[in-house]
């Protein structure tokens, strides 16, 4: 192939197409569909991507410039992850570049360093020492000593440079810094040139490796010539003879307890070689995993797993929604599934919301395949996320295990794809590509003719609707057709283990009794009991829409931020009040800025505030508690799990990080301080979330030989969400939530897009959101024959009015069925983004939104 077509890494409107250059032959064997470049655009060097390759140039063949850099032996993505990106591109409304960046490890995103490197060009040096040409530049009177040096500095500079070859700009800078004029002349001459490199942002790190030679003839002449003195060197030779490996050279120092200098001088012999290698870093080094073996199913996981394995033996796509409740033993189903598609010699990915992505989740996996695994999570560092990920990619890993971005991990033989708790709303990206892993996943098993499995106890209701249509979205019951998603049921625990009791307390019941604490009698007398007993305590404190605002118990005002219509959170530790949006903080105020009452306080049920009560309700009670603030050093997820394990604790309190996927044999008790908290919140999916919540967390209570009981507590114990998950009962939930979605035209009944705008002016922002939400208007009524092809809601003030100082408003669209409203937005959007360019206003388009603020 003589040219490629590639995506430069530009995100906008204007470059947001493939741009054709040309292969040098030098590099023709290098370059394929997927391969990162560095090309020529405009005066820059630029990273890029190849996406297609092809003999003929569409263009004016002289005026093609050619590809300048490929910096990786393999290409980082496939030709299936391009196309990937392209349909994501269309789909999410989203730059193809932006896509292609969101599939690579940090690490391998660009950066862009200034680099000076000489020219070729000799500096035109006197000898008589007096100044060179252009002395006028940057010189003033007075400096005359200067003056004299400046030729030596001069050549000292560019030998400099000559000798290391380009040096960083800003290196250069700091070497020279006394003479910045003298540098700044050689560049103006053009003796010195500026270039700019494309770097890493992290590069392999490399060890010392000692290779044996590949003459061992060679080595044992020399051997038996040795003279007696030269032991080290003959035990050096002798154990390359022994063992034919190469090994690092700090292990090989250590084992023989020799000093470099012997390897030296073998080396320069040519008796053993020491090269540079990668190393991979691993993060779970040194860490042992208990090896577990295939458990005999019952007879439900036998079910869900010859499904499954059915279609992975006859290389069939299919996606199957795996609805087991709590315990009933998904890993399991998951990990036999995963053996199966390992033994057709095919890849898994398993995906887990990152909260749940646990110490206890990576050791299941880790446990059954071992080295095979790679595990991809945002507390690795950078470069442990790198090495993983090159694992991947080489093809010495077979199962990748992380949250949501590893649904890119690049296999290329991908035979199942598994998504656990697949309700979770972090699998949808809530910046730039906003995309959804789910779909991603099925697009991905599509191109592999492979298997997805969501697994849930409490399915959303966007995939459980999907269990009951079929592929053009017409239910089953009507058509006769095979629904598009799989529905495998798992009903009941392992081993017939109950389901715990769940207690509802009515709290303002309580209130009335008298009881102003945070914990109902029945609660507390349930906590008293499994202090008694030894047992171990669960409570989770649901933050989200509860945070610690500050509050005058006199007037009423509410702490906000200045540039977001939101309240400021209370830190206790740094006794400041902080923004989630933009990070603005202050000082906790002693009196109250409207009235001066003193009673100003900060207000909320925080986690520390739970804590710092049970300590006095209890006296001697040991609590972890686990919440942002405990859990952001590396490491501390695992450090206070491994406690609440070994009974370091009597409680664990958190929040919504306590909820999910974790096993406990001792945690008799699940104890939920006010389960509304989610229900005030303006989304319609206010109630799903609150019954997925409760009914996880009432899911760790009694997993094991001890029976389980759970107490929620609410201000609104007759919402059908909190009765229904009191009683197990996920059918008559999502029938009743199905029934009032349909009602009000919510999803799984349409799909919506959310067109976000922002302007610093509200008058601005009225205009341009009246004249958007009109073309869009115009267009719904000219597509659609009849009826519209879309509705067009808005524009409306944004649940959060106000961020950083700008203004937000919201357009939705609503639409059945599939991709033609998303195409003629595209459209619109297009069109109208030209005319909004020149009044600076921020467009943000969420295709399926989860959150809506
Ligand atoms: N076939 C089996 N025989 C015996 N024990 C099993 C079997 N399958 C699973 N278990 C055990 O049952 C417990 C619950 O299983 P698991 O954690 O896989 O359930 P789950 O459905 O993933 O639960 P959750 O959704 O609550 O995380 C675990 O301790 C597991 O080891
Ligand atoms: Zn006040
Ligand atoms: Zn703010």
């Amino acid at each position: 192939m003589t040219y490629a077509k590639i995506i430069v890494d530009i995100p906008s409107k204007e470059t947001n197409r493939p741009y054709d250059y040309r292969i040098p032959a030098s590099l023709s064997d290098w370059v394929e569909i997927g391969s990162r470049v560095g090309v020529p655009f405009g005066p820059r060097v630029l990273q890029g991507f190849v996406v297609d390759l092809h003999h003929e140039a569409e263009v004016d063949a002289s005026k093609i410039k050619p590809i300048s850099d490929v910096p990786d032996l393999v290409p980082p993505l496939t030709a299936e992850l391009v196309r990937l990106s392209r349909w994501m591109s269309q789909t999410y409304l989203c730059h193809e570049i932006t896509a292609l960046q969101a599939m690579l490890p940090g690490a391998l995103k660009a950066k862009y360093e200034r680099y000076i490197a000489y020219s070729g060009q000799e500096p035109h040096l006197r000898d008589d020492g007096s100044a060179g040409s252009g002395t006028d530049i940057g010189w003033t009177e007075g400096q005359g000593i200067l003056f004299d040096t400046e030729p030596l500095e001069e050549e000292a500079i560019v030998q400099y440079v000559k000798l290391k070859g380009p040096v960083k700009a800003e290196a250069l800078m700091s070497r020279f810094a006394d003479h910045a004029a003298v540098v700044k002349r050689l560049l103006q001459s053009g003796i010195l040139e500026e270039v700019q490199v494309i770097k890493d942002r992290l590069s392999q790190k490399k060890v010392l490796t000692v290779f044996p030679s590949e003459d061992r003839a060679r080595v044992e002449e020399y051997i038996a010539g040795l003279p007696a003195n030269r032991k080290r060197q003959k035990e050096v030779l002798e154990h390359f003879l022994n063992h034919p490996f190469p090994v690092k050279q700090a292990e090989l120092l250590a084992l023989l307890e020799i000093s470099s200098s012997t390897l030296k001088s073998l080396a320069e012999k040519g008796l053993v070689h020491i090269w540079e290698t990668d190393e991979l870093r691993d993060p779970y080094a040194g860490r042992d995993f208990v090896p577990t073996r295939p458990m005999a199913l019952t007879p439900q996981q036998t079910e869900a797993y010859r499904a499954i394995a059915s279609d992975l033996d006859a290389h069939r796509h299919r996606t199957y929604l795996l609805q087991g409740v709590t315990g009933s033993g998904k890993t399991e189903v998951y990990l036999q599934t995963i053996q199966r598609c390992l033994d057709h010699g095919r890849e898994a990915i398993v995906l887990v919301p990152e909260i749940s992505l646990t110490p206890q989740m990576v050791e299941r996996f880790k446990g059954r395949f071992g080295d095979q695994v790679a595990v991809l999570h945002s507390r690795l560092s950078q470069g442990e996320r790198y090495d993983e990920w090159r694992k991947i990619r080489a093809g010495k890993v077979k199962v990748a295990i992380g949250a949501r971005s590893a649904v890119f991990a690049p296999f290329t033989k991908i035979g199942l794809i598994i998504i656990d708790e697949e309700h979770e709303s972090s699998y949808k990206q809530e910046e730039s590509p906003k995309y959804h892993a789910k779909d991603v996943s099925i697009r991905r098993a599509e191109a592999h003719h492979a298997v997805v499995v969501l697994g849930s106890a409490t399915p959303s209701l966007e995939t459980f609707y999907q269990t009951k249509v079929d592929a053009s979205g017409r239910p089953c019951r009507l058509t006769g057709q095979e629904p598009a998603i799989r529905l495998l049921m798992m009903s009941e625990r392992v081993e017939g283990r109950p389901l715990p009791e769940v207690k509802v307390v009515d709290l303002r019941e309580e209130l009335k009794a008298g009881n102003r604490s945070m914990f109902s009698r029945e609660l507390h007398q349930a906590i008293e009991i499994r202090l008694q007993k030894k047992e171990q305590t669960v409570l989770l404190l649901n933050r989200r829409g509860y945070s610690t605002f500050v509050m005058c118990r006199t007037c009423g005002f509410v702490a906000g931020c200045p540039h977001c219509d939101i309240s400021l959170t209370y830190h206790q530790r740094s006794r400041n009040m902080r923004c989630h949006y933009c990070g603005y903080a202050e000082r906790e105020p002693h009196v109250c800025p409207e009235c001066q009452s003193e009673h100003i306080r900060f207000f909320g049920t925080g986690t520390q505030r739970v804590e710092e009560e049970l300590g006095k309700l209890f006296p001697g009670i040991r609590v972890i508690r686990m919440d942002v603030d405990t859990t952001t050093e590396k490491g501390s997820h695992e450090k206070w799990l491994t406690m609440f394990r070994n009974k370091e604790a009597d409680v664990l309190l958190g929040t919504q990080m306590v909820a999910k996927g974790l096993d406990f044999p001792e945690v008799t008790l699940v104890g939920v301080i006010a389960a509304d908290t989610v229900l005030n919140l303006p989304d319609f999916r206010a109630g799903e979330k609150t019954f997925q919540l409760l009914t996880q967390v009432a899911g760790r209570a009694g997993r094991h030989h001890l029976p389980g009981e759970v107490v929620v507590q609410s201000y609104s114990p007759d919402h059908y969400s909190i009765v229904h998950a009191s009683r197990h009962d996920y059918s008559s939930f999502v029938y009743e939530e199905l029934e009032l979605r349909k009602e009000r035209g919510y999803p799984p009944y349409c799909r919506l897009i959310l067109i976000t705008m922002s302007h610093e002016e509200i008058p601005v922002l009225v205009k341009m959101g009246e004249a958007l939400a009109n073309s869009l208007r115009e267009r719904a009524s000219a597509a659609g024959s009849s009826d519209p092809a879309f509705e067009v809601l808005g524009p409306v003030a944004s649940p959060i009015p106000r961020i950083k100082d700008r203004y937000r408003f919201q357009c939705m669209v609503k639409y059945r069925g599939e991709t033609p409203a998303v195409d003629q937005v595209r459209s619109v959007l297009a069109a109208f983004e030209a005319k909004a360019k020149p009044y600076k206003l921020q467009i943000s388009v969420d295709v399926d939104p989860q959150i809506l603020m």
